[in-house]
């Protein structure tokens, strides 16, 4: 049998956290980490296919908090690796619901509608305020088709599956999206290629292994090894878990011993929202598509049934292109059936709105983030009045096991940014750590900037840290480089 292979630091998981852990340890010195990947893939739920002729967005679509006192990073990333975007506001869609008879609600009536569900949204938010009870059922809930439908761009939109966009003002309220044939992903290719790419552009395998999914966790104060689903063993003295919180709260991984039960109650009190963009082709277009009307709504009875539906000719003129939105309950739902009964039943909303004469779509993408076994999910979404110990003990190390990902950022969590910024803090708590260790056995360790600006890309190894004792294998060119440094007789 193979030998287990040891590495300083594994990062489970190449979603935008992942990365951006990696990258702040890369950058710090920390030269000894493998990422696993369960997919074939960089990216996560940062994810782009191609679709009708063009590159769409399955996952995260937006950069949303752009325009305000301070840059959403993820912006400045788009911004410097070049990716297309355009502004898009689907506060507009209130003034283009459509009944099921075809008829567009007189935007007065739209308004009106609008600022009662506002209303009552805030009534219903100050009362749970009081009550402390996220159960509180409001008192009047909507009944009419364009109550439902507005309540539900509140709910689902604003206040229920990602936090009230009031959190992200410091960032701006402006949200832009990508329309880039290399996709939202191409950010965290131009990330991971600082760290991951050879000088010949190629992946560097040591350092990233796809098609890994890691099936069991067992940790120790000495270190952790990870057993992946082909049957091969890893070992490190720190892993980094970026995977969703779906994930934690799935079976897909097992811990031993079990996590500590304050971690356990904290993942399983976080609750995760199911957001499924359907695509549908068309051979042209028969939707209005002016100003003002790149979002529209469909009013139905039953609340979220196809209600949210945006056209693609801003991001790809010409590209005829419908998207529809379904969340939660709907998206179960459809994620359950056959891409053949979604197509029929969304071409009927189509035709109440449209009229019968519209062509049929030629072709539909219906992505499963809630069966997809490495997401099991969207994105996470706390309890509206979350006592911020549950987000400190979601995010808490637990010995030598880090946690990362969207769902630890308190202030940003179900954001692409909320992941980013998750993985800088992260990284940067595992180097707090490994200098602590270093100061703690006196001798140089894991930060090797300065040996590396002496001596290029040599990669150091550690040998044996399951002894507690932190032995090097230090290549003898780097002895001589760094007997320059004065660095202590223990480390070599
Ligand atoms: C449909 C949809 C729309 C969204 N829209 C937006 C938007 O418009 N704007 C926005 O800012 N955000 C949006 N988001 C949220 C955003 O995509 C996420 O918050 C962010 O990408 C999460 O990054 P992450 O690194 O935390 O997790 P992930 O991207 O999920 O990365 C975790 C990685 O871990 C891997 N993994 C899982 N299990 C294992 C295992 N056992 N072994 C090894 N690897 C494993 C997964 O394959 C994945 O690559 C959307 C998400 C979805 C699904």
């Amino acid at each position: 049998m193979e030998s287990p292979v040891r590495s300083n630091v594994i990062i489970v998981g190449a979603g935008i956290s992942g990365i951006s852990a990696a990258k702040v340890l890369a950058e710090n010195g920390v030269d000894d980490i493998l990422i696993l990947e369960a997919s074939d893939r960089i990216g996560g739920r940062v994810r782009k296919d191609e679709f009708g002729g063009v590159s769409v967005e399955l996952g995260a679509g937006w950069i949303a908090g752009v325009g305000g006192k301070e840059c959403n990073p993820v912006w400045e990333l788009a911004r410097n690796s070049g990716l297309r975007t355009c502004f898009s506001d689907y506060s507009n869609a209130r003034y283009n619901i459509y009944d099921r008879s075809g008829k567009i609600f007189p935007s007065g009536i739209a308004a009106d509608s609008y600022k009662k569900a506002v209303d009552s949204a805030i009534e219903k938010l100050k009362k749970e305020e009081a009550n402390h009870d996220d159960d509180f059922e409001p008192q009047s809930s909507p009944k009419t088709p364009i109550e439902l439908a507005i309540d539900f761009i509140l709910h689902d939109f604003e206040m229920a599956e990602v936090e009230p966009i009031s959190t992200y003002v410091d960032f701006g309220e402006r949200e832009f999206m990508v329309a880039d044939e290399r996709g939202y992903e191409h950010i965290l290719h131009k990330m991971a290629e600082t760290f991951l790419l050879t000088s010949e552009d190629k992946i560097m395998d040591n350092r990233l292994k796809l098609n890994k999914v890691v099936r069991e966790l067992q940790h120790s104060r000495n270190g952790i090894t990870l057993t992946t689903e082909d049957g091969c063993i890893y070992e490190a003295n720190y892993v980094i878990l970026s995977v969703s919180i779906g994930v934690l709260q799935s079976n897909l991984i097992s811990f031993r011993p079990p996590l500590p039960r304050w971690k356990t109650e904290a993942i399983e009190k976080c609750d995760v929202m199911v957001y499924t963009k359907i695509f549908l082709k068309f051979q042209y277009k028969f939707w209005p598509c002016g100003p003002g009307k790149e979002f529209f709504i469909y009013a139905h009875e039953r609340r979220g049934y196809y209600t949210f539906w945006q056209h693609m000719e801003n991001a790809y003129p010409g590209s005829n292109i419908l998207v529809v939105t379904l969340t939660n309950g709907e998206s179960k739902r459809v994620e359950a059936q056959s891409d053949q009964e979604t197509l029929k039943e969304a071409m009927d909303v189509l035709r109440n709105m449209f009229g019968t004469d519209i062509p049929d779509a030629t072709d539909i993408l219906v992505p499963r983030w809630w069966n997809n076994r490495f997401q099991c999910g969207s994105y996470s979404n706390y309890p509206i009045y979350f006592n911020h110990q549950l987000v400190d003990n979601i995010k808490a190390p637990v010995g030598r096991l880090f946690f990362t990902g969207e769902h630890t950022s308190e202030r940003f969590n179900g954001y692409v940014h909320g992941g980013y910024l998750a993985g800088i803090d992260t990284g940067e708590a595992l180097l707090e750590e490994l200098r602590k260790e270093e100061r703690q056995h006196g001798s140089q360790t894991f930060l090797l900037e300065p040996l590396l600006a002496l001596t290029g890309s040599l990669t150091l190894t550690q040998s044996d840290a399951v002894s507690g004792l932190h032995k090097w294998e230090i290549p003898r060119q780097l002895f001589l480089s760094s007997n320059k440094l004065g660095l202590p007789e223990a480390i070599l």
